[in-house]
């Protein structure tokens, strides 16, 4: 008698992954290896920026009170009585009726309290030879600089731990002289493909067999999630031979993962093994197309995920209860796919009981988010792959979907991440 799974819905599942704990470390990193990693300390200024009054411009630091009466016909002059550039400082106190010629970054000598573009001045020399600037117009105190602390103030938390580094963090990781960072370290998720049919990638194809592609897909999603992967190989379907592999694994990893063998057919052997593993199953049926069979179970700290073998189904079954437990262990607030809502480019008319998640790709129309799906919608699909930068979640129901409705998808490229997108998928209106 075959066993018969009773499906629950994907929030249920999601919640049931994400209810487990995660191991959370920190390590520390050269600034020079951060890009791309996740901070597991808020950044923090540890200084005012700018950190003293500077000159947003090339030209003269003044006082503004000797322009008061200027104009064009009553031009001021002033005394030029130095010159600095970005890294130096003029040390003395600048008196009434002078200017020190500035450049750009360059702080503001004691004394001036605003700048004065060279563009509007005219540099003459006066009769006893001193170099001499006119200006024709006045100006107020603070006129053209760059306050301490305008940008940013000493003590500010500027990005929160749990962010993924990108190039402007390694800025502010830079400007307040973080050369070494503390960052999560990545996860170590172990990878076993299970498959008699397997051929490695470098193998010529022979009759009844296929490559192992769902190994090599899912060791660039535990990358592109932030995890480190190992990658076990491609198993025969045999159950000892499986459950020899899995129980080493498991003393190796933080979570494990594998694909294939996860139904109801003879050689689908990781329900047995995880029984004999004695591990908790969290689930084994899930109301969702692609991905129906994923099982996902815990073993102590550790998480043991049966991705289906099936391209797609693997592929969703990672983003969905995957990726939120990598994120989690990067200290993310974010773990999971971001959600936004989009307009439906093509007729979808195959109903489903289940949920669907489409692999697809958005666009922007008339400035409208459109997602259209990537190719053929079936879970044994590799093809629609390459193309996907989301999935549309399509509710189940007894009616298709049609052009030009409203739906939610989720965003497979972006770094920011959601809290919580399961709760409100719209039920696709027009
Ligand atoms: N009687 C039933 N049969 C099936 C059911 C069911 O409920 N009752 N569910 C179907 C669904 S839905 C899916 S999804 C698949 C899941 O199968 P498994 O997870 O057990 O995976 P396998 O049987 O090992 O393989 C399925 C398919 O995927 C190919 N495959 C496997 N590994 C890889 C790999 N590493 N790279 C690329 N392709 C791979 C494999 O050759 C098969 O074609 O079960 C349905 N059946
Ligand atoms: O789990 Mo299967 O991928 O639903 O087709
Ligand atoms: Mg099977």
């Amino acid at each position: 008698m075959v066993e018969r799974r009773k499906p629950i819905s994907v929030e249920d599942a999601v919640a049931k992954v994400s209810a487990n704990s995660v191991i959370k470390q920190k390590e520390t990193i050269a600034i020079e290896e951060a890009y791309g990693r996740f901070l597991a300390e808020d950044l923090i200024a540890s200084h005012d920026v700018p950190a003293f009054d500077r000159s947003p411009y090339d030209g003269f630091a003044i006082r503004a009170e000797d322009t008061s009466r200027a104009s064009a016909n009553h031009p001021v002059c002033l005394d030029v009585v130095g010159a600095i550039g970005a890294g130096f400082v003029f040390e003395e106190e600048v008196q009434a009726l002078q200017a020190v010629r500035i450049m750009t970054g360059a702080p503001i000598p004691k004394g001036c309290n605003a700048v004065v573009m060279l563009e509007l001045t005219k540099e003459v020399t006066s009769e006893n030879g001193q170099q001499q600037i006119q200006i024709k117009r006045s100006f107020n105190q603070g006129d053209n600089i760059s306050r301490q602390g305008e940008d940013t103030q000493k003590g500010t938390i500027l990005v929160e731990k749990g962010t993924q580094i990108n190039p402007g963090i390694v800025a502010l990781l830079a400007t307040f002289g973080y050369a070494q960072v503390e960052v999560a370290i990545k996860p170590k998720v172990g990878v076993i493909a299970t498959g008699s049919e397997l051929l490695n990638v470098e193998e010529p194809l022979a009759p009844g067999k296929i490559r192992n592609s769902n190994a090599h897909m899912i060791m660039a999603q535990i990358a592109r999630a932030g995890g480190e992967a190992i990658y076990y190989g491609k198993l025969n379907d045999d159950f000892d031979e499986c459950l020899v592999a899995t129980k080493k694994a498991l003393t190796e990893v933080d979570m494990l993962i594998t694909t294939g063998g996860v139904s109801v057919g003879d050689f689908d052997y990781v329900p047995a093994i995880l029984n004999e593993l004695g591990a908790n199953v969290l689930f084994n049926k899930v109301a969702m197309r692609p991905g129906s069979v994923t099982t996902v179970a815990n073993l102590g700290e550790k998480m043991i995920y049966g991705l289906s073998g099936n391209p797609s189904a693997c592929y969703v079954g990672f983003e969905l209860f995957v990726r939120p437990m990598v994120r989690k262990s990067l200290y993310s607030h974010l773990p999971h796919l971001r959600k936004a809502q989009a307009t439906l480019g093509v007729d979808f008319p195959k109903p489903n009981p289940f949920m669907r998640l489409v692999r697809s790709k958005v666009d922007f129309i008339d400035g409208q988010l459109v997602a259209s799906p990537s190719g053929v919608d079936k879970s044994g699909i590799v093809s629609s792959l390459g193309g996907a930068d989301c999935f549309m979640v399509l509710p189940g129901g007894t009616r298709g979907y049609e052009k030009g409705m409203t739906i939610d998808v989720l965003l497979l490229e972006d770094t920011q991440g959601s809290e919580w997108p399961w709760s409100n998928i719209v039920a696709s209106y027009k």
